[in-house]
């Protein structure tokens, strides 16, 4: 069995508002391992920390506690708990990606580029980065005519294609995926089906949250459920 490219072992997410002297709870007590080729699916329900978990690991958030051990594409394992900014930095040019249901870009930047950002932080020449953000988009059916424009005023199936092309086109070593087809059509979100069963055979390990049951026992290869988080006071003495 190939080893795990990411191990999460006690991860906890919690919130801090000292401005209003409160404790928000959310993600507690969070095991599991992921592996390359593989789809790893956070299910629970709403509040459990679901996207708290994603975004730990991406570093969007620093954990409360917990480690997780991530496997580099030279075989070094570091936490990224505790990795510093610039390797995270690192991390997320070359081998983690991350999809959410927000598409932040520049203002003005057409959509092609958009899209092929990621290939261009690696170095690939810009036609042929180009070339492949047209391939992506043609196969995600996004109609030509908006290639050359800024996804800004686009609706939010058109934005989330543009979303998941650039999250998909580096094929990143691990990509993290919230609810990646929730605002998209039948017929798009089939075809989005299909892109992530092609990255999961080219190796790409996935971590992932669906909107949908279905999209869930179709894709995963893993489960893991995620239990509500504990009342603040339990919190509050575990933490004490
Ligand atoms: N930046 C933040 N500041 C304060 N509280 C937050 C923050 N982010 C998340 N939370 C809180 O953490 C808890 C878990 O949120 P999270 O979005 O991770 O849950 P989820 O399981 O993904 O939920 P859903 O299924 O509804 O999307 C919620 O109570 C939420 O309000």
């Amino acid at each position: 069995m190939t080893p795990p490219i990411l191990q999460v072992e006690g991860y906890a997410k919690h919130f801090q508002l000292h401005e209003q002297n409160k404790l928000i709870p959310s993600s507690h007590n969070v095991s599991f391992t992921v592996r390359s080729g593989e789809l790893t699916a956070l299910i629970g329900p709403t509040g459990a920390g679901k996207s708290s978990v994603l975004k730990g690991i991406y570093r969007t958030y620093l954990p409360s506690a917990g480690r997780m051990l991530y496997r580099d594409a030279l075989g070094h394992e570091l936490d990224l708990a505790l990795a510093s900014e610039h390797q995270i930095l690192e991390l997320r040019r070359r081998e983690i990606g991350f999809v959410t249901q927000f598409l932040h870009c520049l203002p003005r930047q057409a959509t092609l580029d958009v899209v092929a950002q990621p290939l261009f932080a690696l170095g690939v020449p810009r036609p042929e980065a180009r070339q492949r953000a047209a391939d992506l988009l043609s196969a995600m059916k996004l109609p030509e005519r908006l290639w050359s424009v800024s996804p800004a005023t686009f609706s939010g199936g058109e934005r989330q294609r543009v979303n998941l092309a650039r999250g998909f086109i580096a094929r990143p070593r691990l990509l993290l995926l919230d609810e990646p087809t929730a605002s998209l059509d039948p017929a798009t979100a089939e075809c989005v089906i299909g892109l992530i069963e092609g990255l999961k055979a080219g190796g790409t390990a996935m971590l992932a949250i669906f909107h949908h049951p279905e999209t869930t026992r179709r894709l995963a290869d893993q489960v893991v459920e995620l239990a509500p988080p504990p009342a603040v006071e339990t919190l509050l003495k575990e933490i004490a």
